[in-house]
């Protein structure tokens, strides 16, 4: 079944033009769309000189994402408005984990050789056995792309099978890397092979291939997770991520979401965006909202 699937590019082309192309919402709905998109952030730094300081900054981000004072005005300052989970290298999940302890966010660890995933595959195990210990509720596993090119699906079924079971009660993430699929047609059968193999969310990208989350691709593995859907009754969420750095492209997925998926997809439980820099625009964009003009850059705190 997974040999015989095809995917019609030009359809999915035509689909995502239609939706890039679609009049954005203004004023007051454009303000509580950006609200919900904060809501749906995995706030990320997978940098190779994150310390212990500079992850504390980002979670104390993450609990607080848009200034109170903001909040207050638009009547949301006691909705508990953060975002959705902080993720980090699997080094880094120990100082998330204590700075969060009295929150309810979740930290979320990529892991399994991140991001080639070219590591042998019992060390890319014990990453992800070592990130749960140390406290990640989630794990952000990456596919063996290997596998995928040469067409070796059942393989890459039973190694995200281990992932998956070495992950314990920890919800996984899996990234496809689909700017290193080479086409559509793997996009959408690495989608289906990770979803069979238990992934609680498929995501794009890890951000460091050439080409990360597009709206294109986005499609493929909406259509993906809405016929998985419809086979197995199972709801599998999705998590663009990388390179998505505007207050605009943050409203343009929602909106892909809602028309590809429907509202059920609208909620951190099964919508994420992976992102490092999108908090920033987006303050900018509430602040602009609330106050009529543009924040300088010492007026917000940087994500
Ligand atoms: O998983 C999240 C991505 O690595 C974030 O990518 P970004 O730094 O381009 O936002």
């Amino acid at each position: 079944w997974i040999s015989n699937i095809r995917v019609n590019t030009q359809a999915v082309l035509k689909r995502a033009q239609h939706i890039q192309g679609q009049k954005i919402c203004r004023n007051q709905w454009q303000a509580a769309w950006l609200l919900k998109g904060v809501t749906c952030i995995d706030l990320t730094t997978l940098a190779g000189d994150d310390t212990p300081s500079n992850v504390h900054r980002l979670c104390l981000k993450a609990i607080q994402p848009v200034r109170y004072d903001l909040l207050k005005k638009m009547d949301m300052h006691n909705k508990g408005v953060t975002t959705a989970a902080v993720c980090v290298y699997p080094s880094r999940v120990a100082d998330a984990v204590m700075l969060l302890k009295n929150s309810n966010l979740p930290v979320a660890s990529v892991a399994t050789g991140f991001p080639a995933g070219q590591t042998p595959l019992e060390t890319r195990l014990q990453e992800v056995r070592r990130a749960v210990a140390d406290g990640a509720t989630e794990i952000d596993i990456v596919i063996n792309r290997t596998l995928a090119l040469t067409g070796q699906w059942k393989a890459m079924f039973d190694e995200i099978r281990q992932f998956r079971e070495a992950c314990g009660d920890a919800h996984m993430k899996t990234i496809l890397a689909v700017g290193e699929l080479g086409t559509f047609t793997n996009v959408y059968k690495a989608s289906m092979v990770a979803m069979m193999a238990g992934s609680d969310f498929i995501k794009t990208s890890t951000g460091k291939e050439a080409v990360n989350a597009t709206y294109p691709v986005a499609i493929v593995m909406a259509r993906a997770i809405r016929n998985y859907f419809l086979r197995t009754g199972h709801k599998v969420g999705f998590k663009p991520a990388g390179g998505i750095r505007t207050a605009q492209e943050c409203l343009v997925w929602l909106a892909l979401i809602k028309e590809e998926l429907g509202n059920d997809w609208l909620s951190p439980h099964l919508f994420r965006l992976g992102a490092s820099s999108l908090l920033a625009d987006i303050e900018r964009q509430i602040y602009h909202y609330v106050t009529g003009q543009y924040a300088a850059y010492n007026e917000l705190p940087i994500a």
